[in-house]
């Protein structure tokens, strides 16, 4: 099974994977990854005037080889997969990054991956206030502004309007004990018994 955990920076979801990795024994992961391709994603994030197009497609390709490599052949082991971003996170920041370049922008994102991505199964949203998330993130980066992280979070919203089903949400504005143990208990709940 496949659990991905979501939201803008500053959410809590590094912290809550940390603990969760202290705790569980399921299979932790994260995009960007740190191979390759990951640093030259991070080398991108870091870059003001970065090509946007050009950095989907560094993100993508950092996706295929998280999915080939770790994603699934743990998942072929039978293995409770919890990664901290995946797919979603293509398809809420650069279909924000590219607004203007192609006509629908999530679309597009998520048209070059559907051929080969694997769709996780369950999606932990952390929800929070971009304001809240730009101050405890402390906007080091480019894709940690207000005004883009807003645009994230609306494409966020579409997402998980079109599959409610997958999304579960959770008050990230809470303390971190209380959005740990919320996290906790619906990745318990929704393993219960299952094996892939
Ligand atoms: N529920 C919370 N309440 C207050 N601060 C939090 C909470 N969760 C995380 N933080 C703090 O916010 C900052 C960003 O958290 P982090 O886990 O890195 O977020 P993300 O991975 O979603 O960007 C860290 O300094 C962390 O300690
Ligand atoms: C995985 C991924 C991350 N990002 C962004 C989110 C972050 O601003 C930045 C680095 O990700 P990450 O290191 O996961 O940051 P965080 O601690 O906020 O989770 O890259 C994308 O724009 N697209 C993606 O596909």
């Amino acid at each position: 099974m496949l659990v991905s955990l979501e939201g803008l920076d500053g959410s809590g979801k590094t912290t809550v994977w940390e603990r969760l990795a202290e705790r569980e024994t399921y299979t932790f992961t994260h995009e960007p990854t740190g191979s390759w391709y990951g640093d030259a994603v991070r080398q991108s994030i870091d870059t003001d005037g970065a090509d946007p197009l050009a950095e989907l497609f560094l993100f993508t390709a950092d996706h295929a080889d998280h999915l080939s490599r770790v994603v699934k052949p743990a998942l072929d082991r039978g293995e409770v997969v919890v990664t901290d971003r995946y797919s979603d996170s293509r398809y809420a920041y650069q279909g924000a990054a590219i607004e203007g370049l192609v006509p629908d922008p999530v679309a597009y994102v998520q048209e070059i991956h559907q051929p080969f991505t694997r769709p996780p199964d369950l999606t932990i949203y952390f929800e929070i206030d971009p304001e809240t998330g730009v101050e405890r993130s402390g906007a080091t980066n480019k894709l940690e502004q207000q005004a883009f992280l807003e645009s994230v979070e609306a494409n966020y919203e579409r997402l998980i309007d079109a599959e409610p089903d997958r999304f579960v949400r959770v008050n990230a504005e809470q303390p971190l004990d209380a959005v740990f143990e919320a996290v906790a208990s619906i990745i318990e709940r929704e393993t219960a018994g299952q094996t892939d």
